[in-house]
């Protein structure tokens, strides 16, 4: 009972933390905003534009993928000046590489923009 009690509490304090975590990036990252910001306008689409179950499926997985790549890609910027401040070549790579995973989310998430809004104006 005691280690079940110290299981679930250990549990919410580990919620605790990526909540912060969360709060930090909505705070401090200027691309997480503008993605907010799109999430909002593309949710009012939605609804204007009365999307289907699958095609809000579709919207939410691609803006949680991207949002999502776009926090650890901070997380990999943040360990990268951590642990060297200072221009490095090796640093560069790895922060290119990071943000370049931030830009295969995007661009396949503007495609799925394009498949669910085009017909709708076609
Ligand atoms: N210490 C470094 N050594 C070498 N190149 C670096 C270094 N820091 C940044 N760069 C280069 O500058 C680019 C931008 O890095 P920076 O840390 O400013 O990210 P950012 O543009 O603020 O990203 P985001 O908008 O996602 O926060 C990197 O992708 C890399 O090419």
């Amino acid at each position: 009972m005691q280690k079940k009690e110290t299981f679930l509490v250990n549990r919410l304090k580990s919620v605790g933390f990526a909540f912060k975590g969360m709060l930090i990036l909505i705070r401090t990252e200027a691309s997480i905003k503008v993605q907010l910001f799109i999430t909002i306008v593309m949710t009012c689409a939605g609804f204007y534009f009365d999307i289907s179950k699958s095609e809000w499926m579709a919207q939410f997985i691609m803006i949680g993928i991207v949002m999502s790549m776009e926090g650890m890609n901070t997380a990999v910027e943040y360990i990268a000046d951590f642990i060297h401040p200072e221009y490095h070549k090796k640093i560069g790579l790895i922060k290119d590489v990071a943000a370049g995973a931030v830009f295969i989310a995007s661009i396949i998430a503007i495609i799925i923009a394009g498949i669910i809004y085009l017909p709708k104006f076609l």
